[in-house]
């Protein structure tokens, strides 16, 4: 069974394009969702992030999400340091269940690509970005840049993609996807 990854920058849409492609029967495993659980409930992952960002990384157990977001958007050194306490628990997760198909926002800059034969980077203009994340996580302009600075860029994860799928609001997103589950079924 071939392995498929779904990637893109923040804001390109990914999750949208994989509820259409849940719609037509393929399950598909949500990294960001994995993360979460993992951090939630790995004691390794809970003890390493509480000696990297402090003793507020967890509230009361629960993940304190704002420390967390605002110590990973300081430097990309704190990300990367974020990233090798939780990603591979993530990969490993992965590669244990029973998925073949993935959605992941940092794909390449993970490693997560290693584990797929195909990938398919979702687009879409940069304004277009910031604005769905505005308006979906209600945070201002400067803090959608910030996430998007700190992600390899659209063009590059395009790049390195088998397929892309345009989603800019006014591409179809239903023909796009009949081409490249044909083309995935050759
Ligand atoms: C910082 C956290 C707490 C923010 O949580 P929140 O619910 O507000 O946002 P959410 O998890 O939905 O992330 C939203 C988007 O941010 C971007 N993002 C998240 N983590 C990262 C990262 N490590 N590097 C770059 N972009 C990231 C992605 O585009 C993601 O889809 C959370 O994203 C997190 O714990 N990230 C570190 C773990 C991780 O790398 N997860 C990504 C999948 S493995
Ligand atoms: N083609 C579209 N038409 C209308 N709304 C859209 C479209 N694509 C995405 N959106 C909306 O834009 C917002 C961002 O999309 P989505 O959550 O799928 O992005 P994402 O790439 O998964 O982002 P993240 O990296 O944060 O997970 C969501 O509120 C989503 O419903």
């Amino acid at each position: 069974m071939v392995k498929v990854a779904v990637t893109g920058g923040i804001g390109s849409g990914k999750s949208y394009i994989c509820s259409m492609l849940e719609k037509r029967g393929i399950r598909i495993y949500s990294c960001d969702d994995a993360a979460k659980r993992l951090m939630a409930t790995s004691e390794k992952i809970h003890a390493g992030l509480t000696a990297l960002v402090g003793d507020n990384a967890y509230v009361n157990g629960v993940l304190n999400k704002p420390a967390l977001t605002s110590f990973l958007l300081k430097s990309p050194e704190n990300t990367e340091k974020i990233n090798s306490i939780v990603h591979p628990a993530v990969a490993d997760d992965f590669v244990h269940s029973d998925y073949t198909w993935m959605e992941c926002a940092i794909l390449f800059s993970s490693g997560f690509d290693k584990l797929v034969d195909k990938t398919i980077c979702v687009t879409a203009p940069l304004e277009v970005r910031i604005r769905r994340v505005m308006e979906r996580d209600n945070i201002s302009r400067q803090k959608a840049c910030d996430w998007i600075n700190h992600q390899m860029s659209q063009e590059d994860m395009a790049a390195l993609s088998d397929y892309v799928i345009v989603n800019d609001g006014h591409s179809d997103i239903e023909s796009q996807i009949n081409k490249v589950l044909e083309s995935l079924d050759k």
